[in-house]
């Protein structure tokens, strides 16, 4: 307040220039007093001589004229003196009471600076009307203060803050305010109106009425209730009490309202304080929970200006990066990316900030080098008067193994790892097409393993997988770089071999070079097992780049071949001709009607004789024929390999099976027949089926078979394939009277200790030595040993193709006790060898 000590001079001014009128006006009434008193004096005698003579007279006259005039003056000065005392109390008065008003002014000044204080120093609402009430009534001089609040819809504050004595009155106040004439109460007034209510004197105000007495008992003799605002509303009210009534003049008020405005501006500072605290808490907390959104997802976010400045990423960004905060903070996007994937991102970005959005795949290096793939978002986006991008990565690795894994699936073989049959079909598209534009020969080998069907049933899928494997990897080595390996299916694969001449001679002496090897790397021992298994493969071979071919045309050709090199003994290698697809096709119409006939049962049993050293009958061996309507008798060596490569062997073998064991059963019936044996051949197929015990059981149960009188002629490799299992099956069938004859005898690997294992009834001697025993005396040595041998293990032998009596009687000789072969009859059908039997002198048990 700079300009109170202006007043108080101000006052003290007007103070003295009233005291200088009055000395100035007490000379004047002095002056013109001693002018009359002289002039009385000396004229008034003249004046009484004039008018009186008599000296006595004239001598009273005198001392009544000075009497009179004592009197005069005296009351003359009277007046005068209380006219001037009167004037010297009323400035005394007025000097106090403005030496009062400016102690108040003072006073409210104080508390007005005290609350100003407050104002800027107070931490919240609460604080500043403690301090603003406090300092009321310890700097402002008044009795009692409180501020209350006011709510939305109130009609009547809520005391928040009070100070000062009477300040149990304070809810009386509030509560019990009566209403004027009109119905309004104080509250109203400040709360509806917004105006304030001061009553300068409680005893004769009406709306204090019933509070009064409490009031009078604590001294709140006059009092005023301001408005305090917030945002332009009515938001409390600031209420004073003094001790004295008339109390609140103008100066007071204009103060106290002075007062209420500035606890306004306080209350309205904290509401912006408070708004910018909620702003910025608000605006903290979603930084927080954006950042927090950020990192908690998957992938990689980023944003930065159209300069490549990072503004913000989340804190996957450095994990994966390897980069810590400071050093993501000072990069370039650009430096995440491998050189040759720089020009890729930033066509990308250039993408953002010309049209909005962009994506991109590319591999994400972190900070140690290592690349991973991400797939790559980007938007523009104006923040701070910058273009940004703000973006995501996701990283992709899975996405892509599985398209990895799907394309595999869809182009590779899962067990080999090879080109599946789809990705060979294409690749020999593309390389025929390649080779017809460049006039460059390739050729298509069709490669098929030998026995492999067998391998897997026996052996077990396992084992078939492992040779598939060793398969795939030695094909591998036998191809130049740009060669394909394929597996075409099952156990069969296909070779392309491009561009190998563009003389066709010369391509088919390479491709034949190729083939040799290949057929060379498949007839190396297999490791299966801890054995070595001795595989071998058929190969067919077909040339294109000379003319147009469809790759389904050019796979039909080199199968084809294929088909041939089984055919032409396995373990060889065929090209295509013409030819041989006639065949091809005829075999397989073949296996159509093969189907057919075991369905409308065009099978039969022929029946070849079995004979001892006196050529007596003792048995016969049962082969098939099959009575076909359109081509007539076909023997079993025109059908019996399809069917063992088209799997219907087992319903064939189960057929014969069941056939010969109702023939023993009718021959029981005879005396001719009822102690023959009859062998029937089992293939490895069938041996191998795991119903296979049960089947021959069922078969002899079914007809009551005589025990011994059933003979099953097993081959060697049969029962090599898996010897546990053979004796196991053959032991079980032993116990039912069953009988073995080891079939082709000689022709395998013959191995003794095997033959000690196996719970073998007859050798079966092979007739390609029987044949050539006569003129190679090699196979006699071999017949020869093949019955000393029988002999010491105490199995019976029988010789097989015995066409003539120099071979009877040689193996006679040798002590062969049994005989088959055309010299005592050729397999014939089953009337023919019951009737050969009967007319026979020697058809005898
Ligand atoms: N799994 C089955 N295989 C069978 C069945 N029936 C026959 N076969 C096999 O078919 C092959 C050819 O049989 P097939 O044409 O009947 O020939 C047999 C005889 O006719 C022939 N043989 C007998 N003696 C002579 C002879 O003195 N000279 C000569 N050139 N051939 C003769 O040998 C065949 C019998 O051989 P094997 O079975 O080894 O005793 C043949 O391999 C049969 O195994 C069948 O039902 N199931």
């Amino acid at each position: 307040m700079p300009w109170l000590p202006d007043l108080v001079t101000a006052l003290f001014k007007r103070q003295r220039r009233k005291a200088s009128r009055l000395q100035s006006r007490a000379w004047r009434i002095a002056g013109v007093y001693a002018a009359i008193s002289i002039l009385w004096i000396v004229f008034s005698d003249q004046i009484l001589t004039l008018f009186v003579s008599d000296q006595a007279l004239l001598l009273r006259l005198s001392v009544y004229k000075g009497v009179g005039f004592v009197i005069f003056t005296s009351l003359l000065l009277l007046l005068m003196m209380r006219r001037t005392y009167g004037a010297i109390e009323a400035g005394y008065d007025n000097l106090k009471q403005h030496k009062q008003e400016i102690e108040r002014g003072n006073r409210l000044y104080s508390a007005l600076s005290h609350i100003n204080q407050s104002i800027v120093a107070a931490a919240d609402r609460q604080q500043l009307f403690d301090k603003v009430s406090q300092s009321l009534v310890n700097y402002g001089g008044f009795r009692m203060a409180w501020i209350g609040t006011v709510g939305e819809a109130q009609s009547v504050p809520e005391p928040l803050a009070w100070s000062g004595d009477g300040t149990s009155c304070i809810n009386d106040i509030i509560q019990h305010s009566g209403h004027d004439a009109r119905g309004i109460n104080p509250w109203d007034k400040v709360i509806n109106d917004g105006v304030s209510y001061v009553c300068n004197d409680v005893l004769f105000d009406p709306l204090s009425k019933l509070w009064r007495h409490e009031a009078i008992k604590q001294d709140l003799q006059s009092f005023t209730s301001l408005p305090l605002r917030l945002e332009g509303k009515v938001c409390g009210v600031l209420s004073v009490y003094a001790n004295e009534p008339e109390f609140f003049c103008k100066r007071e008020l204009s103060l106290l309202e002075e007062v209420a405005i500035d606890v306004s501006f306080g209350l309205e500072s904290f509401r912006m304080a408070n708004e910018r605290y909620e702003a910025e808490t608000t605006a903290r907390q979603e930084s927080q929970f954006s950042q927090a959104m950020l990192d908690s997802m998957p992938g990689i976010v980023y944003f930065y200006n159209e300069a490549g400045h990072f503004l913000r990423w989340n804190k996957n960004f450095e994990t994966v990066s390897g980069y810590s905060h400071d050093e993501v903070a000072g990069m370039h996007p650009l430096q995440f990316f491998d050189d040759d994937e720089k020009r890729l991102l930033e066509l990308a970005i250039a993408r953002v900030f010309r049209d909005g959005e962009a994506a991109v795949e590319a591999s994400f290096m972190a900070k140690n080098g290592s690349k991973v793939p991400y797939f790559f978002t980007g938007r523009s986006v104006r923040y701070k008067g910058q273009l940004c991008l703000a973006g995501v990565g996701i990283n992709i690795s899975d996405r892509i193994a599985a398209e990895d894994r799907i394309e595999q699936l869809a182009f590779y073989d899962p067990l080999t790892g090879l080109p599946n049959r789809r990705l060979m079909q294409d690749r020999l598209q593309h390389s025929i097409a390649t080779g017809s534009r460049q006039r460059k020969y390739g050729a298509l080998l069709f490669i098929d393993l030998d026995n492999f069907k067998t391998l897997n049933d026996t052996k077990g899928h396992n084992i078939g997988d492992n040779l598939l494997t060793m398969t795939a990897q030695r094909l591998n080595g036998c191809v130049r770089e740009g060669d394909t390996v394929a597996r075409f299916g099952g156990d069969e694969f296909v070779v392309i071999l491009e561009s190998l001449s563009d003389n066709v001679e010369q391509a088919v002496n390479n491709a034949e070079i190729a083939g040799e090897k290949i057929l060379r790397a498949m007839s190396e021992p297999y490791p299966l097992q801890g054995e070595d298994y001795h595989g071998s493969a058929s190969v067919g071979v077909s040339l294109y780049g000379d003319r147009d071919i469809s790759a389904h045309e050019l796979i039909r050709r080199a199968d084809t071949a294929m088909y041939q090199a089984k055919r032409s003994g396995r373990n060889t290698l065929y090209f295509y001709d013409p030819a041989m697809q006639a065949v091809l096709e005829a075999r397989l119409q073949m296996e159509t009607d093969l189907r057919l006939a075991l369905e409308e049962k065009q099978f039969c049993l022929y029946y070849q004789p079995q004979v001892d050293n006196e050529g007596n009958v003792v048995g016969a061996e049962a082969l098939i024929r099959w009575m076909c309507p359109t081509k007539g008798l076909i023997p079993p060596g025109d059908f019996i390999p399809l069917a063992e490569e088209a799997g219907l062997i087992v319903p064939i073998g189960n057929w014969v099976l069941n056939a010969a064991c109702r023939k023993l059963k009718a021959w029981e019936n005879s005396a001719l027949t009822s102690r023959l044996q009859l062998a029937v051949n089992v293939s490895a197929r069938q041996f191998h089926q795991d119903d296979f015990v049960r089947q021959v059981l069922d078969a002899i149960a079914t007809n009551n078979v005589r025990r011994g009188s059933l003979k099953l002629e097993l081959t060697e490799s049969l029962i090599l394939d898996n010897v546990d299992s053979a004796v196991e099956k053959m032991n079980a069938l032993g116990d039912a009277g069953v009988r073995f004859s080891m079939d082709d005898f000689g022709t395998g690997y013959s191995s003794l200790s095997y033959l000690t294992q196996l719970p073998l009834h007859q050798l079966k001697i092979d007739q390609s030595f029987v044949h050539k025993m006569l003129d190679r005396s090699v196979n006699a040595v071999i017949v020869q040993t093949i019955i000393g041998m029988a002999n010491n293990l105490e199995i019976e032998v029988i010789a097989e193709g015995v066409e003539t009596m120099e071979q009877f009687r040689f193996l006679k000789d040798l002590g062969c006790p049994l005989f088959q072969g055309y010299h005592f009859g050729k397999p014939v059908p089953e009337k023919e060898f019951e009737k050969a039997l009967s007319s026979s002198p020697r058809a005898t048990s």
